[in-house]
């Protein structure tokens, strides 16, 4: 995919929150609240071709991305933390489209051999999590997302350095299509939960995860290589079906499952994003926060970009795409 011509710093002005207080839903004690933003800044994307399913996925994949750059990677964002996943490349490149100037004294740091090559490829400056543990901010896909903000993470096998740099950054930022957007951890995503285990240790941690509630879980094997699934640290993953009401609470779940000796890492990622960005069919973005919040961004009615124009003096001029006022709307 062609990265766009860059372009000068967009307006990323952050939400003006008009908050309406009703309480509409209860989230974790707290009530959701459907909030007013200010107009984001347009997306200005290079050409795709026409629709097909796959591709309103992917424009889902990519609005969710560029809207969450816009929002969230702010100027003042010196070290990035880049995750993995196919949802990523879309970030990369919104934060290319950022110019050459504003990426110069910046340095980003991978999730997975996948982020790395796109950090490269995308000739931004290459760091590590042992140079930078404190991060500005994260921005990474998901597997599934709840009500809550807690995430099933390692589908693509790279959840135990996602969530390093989740942790380590003071903004954890969640990217994903509609699909990924769910109440209940486990409805859509229904391989299981990722474990990633010591090779080591893999059949008796196996054991004790099927104990523990998850009778079908099973070591992950790899597609075009014989054997298991090596994660880019070593070792294999687990994935591990549970019962909605474990599901229910990823957080005691998560604690359990740490617990078994041999575990590296959970693919549950509870309580650490600020928000989570999902791109829709319908070319709206809606955006969950981590208070209960819930926002509904409106760009137009095809999530399809068509022909851009990139504006003189490297300001947005014509947008196909053009993010609307945002609309208030129960969900
Ligand atoms: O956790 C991950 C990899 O370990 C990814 O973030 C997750 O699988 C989502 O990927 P995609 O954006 O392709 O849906």
């Amino acid at each position: 995919m062609p990265i766009p011509p860059a372009i000068l710093t967009p307006d990323l002005s952050t939400p003006n929150a008009t908050v309406y207080p009703s309480p509409l839903r209860q989230t974790l004690g707290q009530s959701v609240q459907y909030i007013k933003t200010s107009t984001p800044p347009p997306l200005n994307p290079p050409d795709i071709k026409v629709p097909s399913p796959t591709t309103i996925i992917e424009a889902s994949k990519r609005l969710a991305a560029w809207t969450a750059v816009d929002r969230h990677v702010l100027p003042e964002c010196k070290v990035i933390g880049i995750g993995s996943g196919s949802t990523v490349p879309y970030v990369v490149e919104r934060i290319v489209a950022q110019g050459k100037e504003m990426n110069k004294d910046r340095v980003f740091i991978p999730t997975s051999f996948q982020s790395k090559e796109l950090i490269v490829n995308a000739q931004l400056l290459l760091g590590d999590v042992d140079q930078y543990p404190a991060l500005d901010v994260t921005v990474d896909g998901a597997d599934e997302v709840d009500e809550t903000l807690n995430c099933i993470k390692g589908g693509g096998a790279c959840h135990l350095r996602e969530k390093v740099l989740a942790e380590a950054a003071d903004t954890f930022i969640v990217v994903a299509d509609y699909r990924k957007n769910s109440d209940v951890l486990g409805k859509n995503f229904t391989q299981g939960v990722p474990i990633e285990v010591a090779q080591f240790a893999y059949a008796k941690v196996l054991q004790n995860v099927h104990l523990l509630g998850s009778p079908n879980a099973v070591l992950r094997m790899a597609k075009s290589k014989a054997g298991p699934v090596v994660t880019d640290n070593g070792n294999f993953v687990i994935d591990a079906p549970f019962p909605e009401e474990m599901m229910k609470d990823p957080y005691t779940l998560l604690k359990r499952l740490k617990m078994l000796t041999g575990v590296v890492e959970v693919g549950l990622f509870c309580h650490m994003a600020k928000a989570a960005y999902f791109g829709n069919q319908d070319g709206s973005v809606t955006v969950k926060w981590h208070d209960g919040r819930i926002e509904s961004v409106d760009s137009g009615s095809s999530p399809i970009p068509k022909a851009n124009e990139n504006g003189k003096n490297g300001k947005h001029h014509a947008h196909n795409v053009q993010m609307r006022n945002v609309s208030i709307r129960e969900m």
